[in-house]
């Protein structure tokens, strides 16, 4: 059985890891099973955003007249948008060559499984097997979509996010779609696909739209959905689903009143949240426990419950976004393969992990809603100020009163002055929101024990001794450490921070 110094299972955010593998010329495994680059390039934040681009703008040109901009048949263009998204889907080829291109680098295009605490199996793409093992494994092996088994569903057909970007991926907007979900994906697909002139309807489950965003924000997003023309109906159990001639329909019932209704269309997208991929990896067989959803625990330097194994990203269930991710990839790099002592070791904190929805416009968060904020006992302040009150927000077109007016929301602890929450619907939100998620992550920092059972040697010194960390505002390095959800933004982050580590 041929071992590695180090095997990486899963290409997303843990290829930041083996990028620092590499740096220390080690000998590395990749497994992966599908596209190289994870749900993000290929499935994920990438293709969404270059349809929600194109579908801000069709928006953009509709209000435009609110300015004195006049634009008439504005309409998408689904072949070239879907030609410039399956442009960049195909770098995943690059990714891969990038990594075989590397001499300490072998490759398995397979699915692993743990055969015993140190050793993995691979049933290969092409059809063969390997079996190898290592020294310390990390496990970035993601989230897929949690489809419900929703009686008639699977003999009528369906898509979910990754056929959509896999074999059904429709040739032109579909005429109607239905959306079982109203969370993220659901609510950016609803506004993509709106834009793209299909009649689309959102069965959510919950009484919200976006039920993890603060409420004032959830109502905003309905309103908008409303204005748009999308049906929504929220407070549903869906029932069933079957075929009438060549349209799927789907039967739900009102939670609280009981009364059942349909919906037909021509698609039915499910996207009712994810599941992690642990299922595949015969965990039974190391010692690496699960929390009551399946997600793997880690603690706050991401560590498993098994010796010199760590997860990252999505799996570990801690809030699934691309720059949650890297973050946590980053601190397992700097931590153990980037030849730092314990004593300089970085750990996660999650109480300011920002979320970005991106719909039109873009909702935007970082800490605590209204809602938690009261129910953890804080007395606090709440400031709104609405984009019309600002000089710019009437150049843009808002005024008082407007359906359309965006806000920026504070939820403010009355005796700190501190800034639990910040909550922003508007245009360019995503933007707004990041010298937020910068003041909050700097300052002196102390750790907060995740999972304590779970404690390497090293951890245990490290707890031991209370740690804190002052986060300078002026320095690059805490940009680097403050996460960073607007893609153009964190890639400017990434730069400043490799190119001062470069000199
Ligand atoms: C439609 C959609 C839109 C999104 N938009 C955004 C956004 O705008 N912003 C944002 O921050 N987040 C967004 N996300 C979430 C984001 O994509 C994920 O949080 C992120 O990609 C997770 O990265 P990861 O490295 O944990 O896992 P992934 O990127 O999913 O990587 C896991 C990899 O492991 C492989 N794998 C799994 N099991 C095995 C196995 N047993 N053997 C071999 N290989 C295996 C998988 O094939 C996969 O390639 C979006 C997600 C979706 C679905
Ligand atoms: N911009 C972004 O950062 C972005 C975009 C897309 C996805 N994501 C991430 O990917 C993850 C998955 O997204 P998601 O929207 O699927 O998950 P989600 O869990 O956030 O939302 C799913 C919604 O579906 C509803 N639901 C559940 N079961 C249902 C059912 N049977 N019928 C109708 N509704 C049902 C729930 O009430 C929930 O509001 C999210 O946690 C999100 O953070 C992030």
């Amino acid at each position: 059985m041929k071992n590695y110094d180090v095997i990486i299972i899963g290409t997303g955010a843990a290829n930041i890891v083996a990028d620092a593998a590499a740096r220390q010329g080690l000998k590395i495994a990749i497994i992966e099973r599908g596209r190289f680059g994870g749900t993000c390039l290929n499935r994920g934040c990438i293709p969404t955003k270059i349809m929600v681009t194109a579908a801000n703008y069709i928006r953009e040109f509709r209000e435009a007249s609110q300015i004195g901009v006049l634009s008439e048949h504005v309409r998408m263009d689904w072949q070239v948008v879907s030609k410039r998204l399956w442009k960049k889907v195909d770098e995943s080829h690059a990714v891969k060559e990038y990594y075989a291109a590397m001499p300490t680098i072998d490759i398995y295009e397979g699915t692993a499984s743990f055969i015993d605490k140190k050793s993995l199996h691979i049933e290969m793409n092409d059809g063969s097997a390997a079996e190898i093992s290592g020294s310390k494994i990390i496990l970035g092996i993601g989230a897929r979509t949690n489809v419900p088994a929703l009686p008639g569903l699977e003999e009528t057909g369906y898509i979910t996010s990754e056929s959509l970007f896999g074999t059904n991926y429709p040739p032109q907007p579909y005429k109607s779609l239905i959306i079982v979900g109203g969370g993220p994906i659901g609510c950016e697909f609803a506004h993509v696909f709106d834009a793209a002139g299909t009649k689309v309807t959102i069965v959510q489950h919950n009484v919200r739209l976006l039920p993890k965003e603060d409420e004032s924000i959830s109502q905003y997003v309905l309103d908008a959905f409303h204005r748009y023309g999308i049906q929504v109906f929220l407070n549903q159990d869906t029932v069933s689903v079957h075929m009438e001639k060549d349209k799927k329909v789907l039967s739900f019932r009102n939670r609280t009143t009981g009364e059942e209704q349909e919906v037909s269309a021509q698609e039915i997208l499910i996207a009712p949240g994810i599941v992690p991929m642990t299922d595949l990896l015969h965990l039974e067989h190391t010692d690496i426990s699960l929390d009551k959803r399946g997600y793997i625990n880690t603690n706050e330097f991401l560590e498993t419950s098994a010796e010199d194994i760590w997860a990252l990203g999505d799996v570990n269930g801690l809030a699934p976004f691309r720059h949650k991710a890297n973050y946590e990839a980053e601190i397992i790099a700097h931590n153990i393969f980037s030849g730092n002592e314990p004593d300089t070791w970085r750990w996660a904190q999650y109480e300011t992990v920002p979320a970005v929805t991106y719909t039109y416009p873009e909702a935007a968060h970082v800490g605590l809603t209204e809602k938690q904020a009261r129910n953890a006992n804080y007395e606090i302040d709440i400031a709104i100020n609405h984009f019309s009150a600002s000089a710019k927000g009437y150049a843009m077109g808002y005024e008082p009163g407007d359906s359309n007016d965006g806000f920026v929301k504070l939820v403010i602890d009355k005796k700190t002055k501190n800034i639990l929450g910040v909550h922003i619907i508007g245009p360019q939100a995503s933007i707004l929101l990041q010298p937020f998620i910068n003041l909050l992550s700097c300052g002196q920092l102390t750790v907060e024990v995740l999972h304590e059972e779970i404690a390497s040697p090293a951890v245990k010194m490290l707890r031991h001794k209370k740690l804190t960390r002052n986060l300078d505002p002026h320095s690059v390095i805490t940009m680097g450490e403050s996460m960073t959800p607007h893609p153009s933004l964190s890639e400017v982050t990434m730069w400043t921070r490799y190119y001062y580590e470069g000199k």
